[in-house]
């Protein structure tokens, strides 16, 4: 079984509007929410792509309850940990010219709710993946990600890993299955200008010296790359017109392991990841399997 969990979900309230000016009245041409967060957006393009899941994490109050309901719609399986504070709202703008966020830092999560979620990820054994995606709430430190990081180790569980956060360094000690930094993020965990897919490649290679097995870097409009200890690979986008990329990369993942899943075939999972990130770019919400089996072609892997 797969789990993804959320250690930090949002309600993303997308606001389209023809411009955003600061200090005056905007007002918007269309709106919409969505169940948001990392994990529970690879949660939602597994289902989209054919393929179940187990979302976990912490969800509260009025926009937890938003959350539950359209999961629970969508047919995805959920076991969160119920607080008492609402989670938070990311507001995500887009004008002609260009995508804005604005992310909430998160509901205060109290220790005896963070054990609960240990007490779920106990459960995981070595036939699960455990998709670990986005950021800490402000009241959960690093130590965290580290404690369910070593329990899938321990456990040999596959261990996915993306999350924005400068440290991830300190958790390749624990061979996860997958990492998918994106460029900046790249950039920031290394101290350096990534600018280039060769750069990009040889930083990857980095992390996989410090214990990653496989490391995805996606570069937003420029493509992604791909690196093992057996071989490196660059991915062209298929082109098409972009309507939001919130979500992109959370889709990328999700496509690479609902194609995974199926084939264990590293290339092929790299390829339908990256139809799957920009089939959710071409979209307003998540990529449907229709429009990623339209686009998979398209994308041009050179090994
Ligand atoms: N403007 C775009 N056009 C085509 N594909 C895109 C675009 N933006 C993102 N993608 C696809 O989605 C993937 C993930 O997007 P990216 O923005 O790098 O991730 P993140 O959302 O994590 O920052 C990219 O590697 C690419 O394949
Ligand atoms: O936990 P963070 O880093 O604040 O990110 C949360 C945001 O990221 C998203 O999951 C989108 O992520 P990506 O665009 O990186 O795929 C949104 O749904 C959510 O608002």
């Amino acid at each position: 079984m797969i789990y993804t969990c959320t250690l930090n979900p949002s309600v993303d309230y997308q606001i389209e509007t023809k411009q955003l000016e600061l200090g005056t009245l905007n007002r918007v041409q269309d709106t919409a929410f969505y169940p948001g967060g990392k994990g529970i957006n690879v949660s939602r393009v597994l289902k989209n792509l054919g393929v179940d899941s187990t979302a976990l994490g912490f969800i509260g109050g009025f926009t937890g309850t938003f959350i539950l309901e359209r999961l629970n719609e969508e047919g995805i399986n959920t076991d969160f940990v119920i607080h008492d504070e609402p989670t938070r709202i990311n507001m995500k703008v887009k004008t002609a010219k260009e995508e804005t966020e604005v992310n909430g830092s998160g509901a205060s999560i109290p220790k005896t709710y963070q054990e609960q979620l240990i007490q779920k990820v106990e459960e995981l054994t070595a036939d699960d993946y455990f998709v670990l995606s986005g950021s800490l709430p402000p009241s959960i430190s690093f130590d965290f990600y580290e404690k369910l990081s070593a329990m899938c180790d321990e456990k040999g569980v596959s261990l996915i890993l993306d999350i924005p956060n400068r440290s991830l360094k300190d958790l390749l000690s624990f061979r996860p299955f997958l990492i998918k930094p994106n460029q900046a993020e790249l950039s920031e965990i290394l101290e350096k200008e990534i600018n280039t897919k060769e750069e990009a490649i040889k930083g990857a290679k980095e992390l996989i010296q410090f214990g990653a097995r496989n490391v995805i870097v996606s570069m937003g409009a420029e493509g992604a790359i791909f690196v093992n200890e057996q071989f490196t690979a660059k991915a062209e986008n298929p082109t098409g017109t972009l309507k939001s990329s919130v979500g992109a990369g959370d889709s990328l993942v999700g496509g690479f392991l609902a194609s995974y899943n199926k084939s264990n075939d590293f290339l092929e999972a790299f390829q339908y990841g990256v139809a799957s990130g920009s089939a959710t770019a071409f979209s307003n919400d998540l990529c449907k399997k229709d429009a990623v089996d339209q686009l998979v072609s398209q994308v041009l892997i050179k090994r």
